[in-house]
């Protein structure tokens, strides 16, 4: 069995992911207006990135998600940094999520009555549109002179250095066209990466992609790699992922992987969240027993969702408060 097929089923079917990453760096006051928006805190506040861990495994996460989403060694260079210590801050991103999962795995293992998982760490990887921080990770418009190519050589050495950091998995997060996804699929093999890895894609409308390409057709890509061990959506608003779910199950026999954001729109040029479009009286807890019902089998959010929502999400999900 591989790594998450046994942690959802320790899980009980159902594994939970935690939660907006940056958005809780931010509320632990994380100043993350940066080109490198939450990586910046690898720089010169890693504690903090060590405690949102921390909040998360205790709120219940059976997955997390280091702090590279926007992490990438172009980003470090510009910042004057050198190669070296580029590559480092990358491993230090996989490093301090695998001390807080197993400080915090040795304190549960204190307690008389476990209710925790020991949790898997996933190395975040966002897309070449997080990089440019132009808002095209919503879009997933990269212009005309894109290529497979130039994506993979983007990919390439992140994916290398982080995959030899010790992670349990990759997570390649909100990825928003399929050139994209075709260029990650391609990747995996030409490096021969062994991490297990999930892609994730986003949607602004909850019909395709962020660039208007279908969900069938990049499935289909994802479909014929056995690198990807979980398929998904993230950071795609909520009320949503209910019907994604189910036209994934029609083209995938992948285990599925949603973790929404909290329904709030990214305006890229203004760098803030706009507010949500109504939930209804519905809320993310109550949705994420219909996710799994429909048939997710790692569940968490994405931006504007916090430790409370994966402590309710945990709580909906396993009968248990995760505290
Ligand atoms: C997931 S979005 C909110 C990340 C931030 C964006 N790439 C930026 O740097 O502006
Ligand atoms: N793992 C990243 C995803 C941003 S879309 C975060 O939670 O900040
Ligand atoms: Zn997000």
């Amino acid at each position: 069995m591989g790594a998450v097929e046994e942690l959802v089923a320790r899980a009980g079917g159902c594994a939970v992911i935690d939660g907006g990453f940056a958005t809780q760096l931010e509320a632990l006051g994380a100043d993350i207006n940066d080109p490198l928006w939450s990586a910046a805190c690898l720089i010169a506040r890693s504690h903090l990135v060590k405690e949102v861990h921390m909040q998360y495994l205790e709120a219940g996460a059976d997955v997390i998600i280091s702090s590279s989403y926007q992490a990438t060694i172009p980003g470090f260079l510009a910042r004057g940094m050198s190669l070296d210590e580029a590559e480092d801050l990358l491993r230090t991103s996989v490093k301090l999520a695998l001390e807080a999962r197993d400080e915090f795995w040795k304190s549960t293992l204190r307690k008389s009555k476990p209710i925790y998982n020991r949790a898997l760490v996933a190395a975040s990887i966002g897309s070449y549109g997080a990089y440019l921080a132009d808002g095209s990770e919503y879009s997933g418009s990269y212009g005309a002179d894109i290529t497979i190519e130039k994506l993979k050589d983007f990919h390439r050495r992140r994916l290398q250095v982080l995959a030899g950091a010790g992670p349990d998995l990759i997570a390649f997060e909100a990825i928003p066209n399929k050139m994209e996804a075709q260029a990650l699929v391609e990747l995996l093999d030409e490096e021969n990466i062994q991490v297990p890895s999930w892609i994730c894609f986003s949607s602004v409308d909850g019909k395709h992609l962020c660039s208007g390409e279908s969900f069938a057709d990049c499935l289909q890509i994802l479909n014929a790699s056995e690198k990807v061990a979980v398929v998904g959506v993230n950071c795609t608003p909520p009320q949503f992922i209910e019907g994604i779910i189910g036209e994934f199950r029609k083209q995938t026999k992948k285990a599925i992987a949603v973790y929404p954001n909290s329904g709030e729109v990214w305006d890229g040029r203004a760098k803030r969240w706009l507010p949500a479009e109504c939930l209804g009286h519905k809320s993310f807890d109550a949705l994420a027993k219909r996710w799994q019902e429909a048939g997710a089998s790692l569940i968490g959010g994405c931006c504007r969702t916090t430790p409370s929502t994966i402590r309710a999400v945990s709580k909906v999900l396993k009968g248990r408060t995760g505290h």
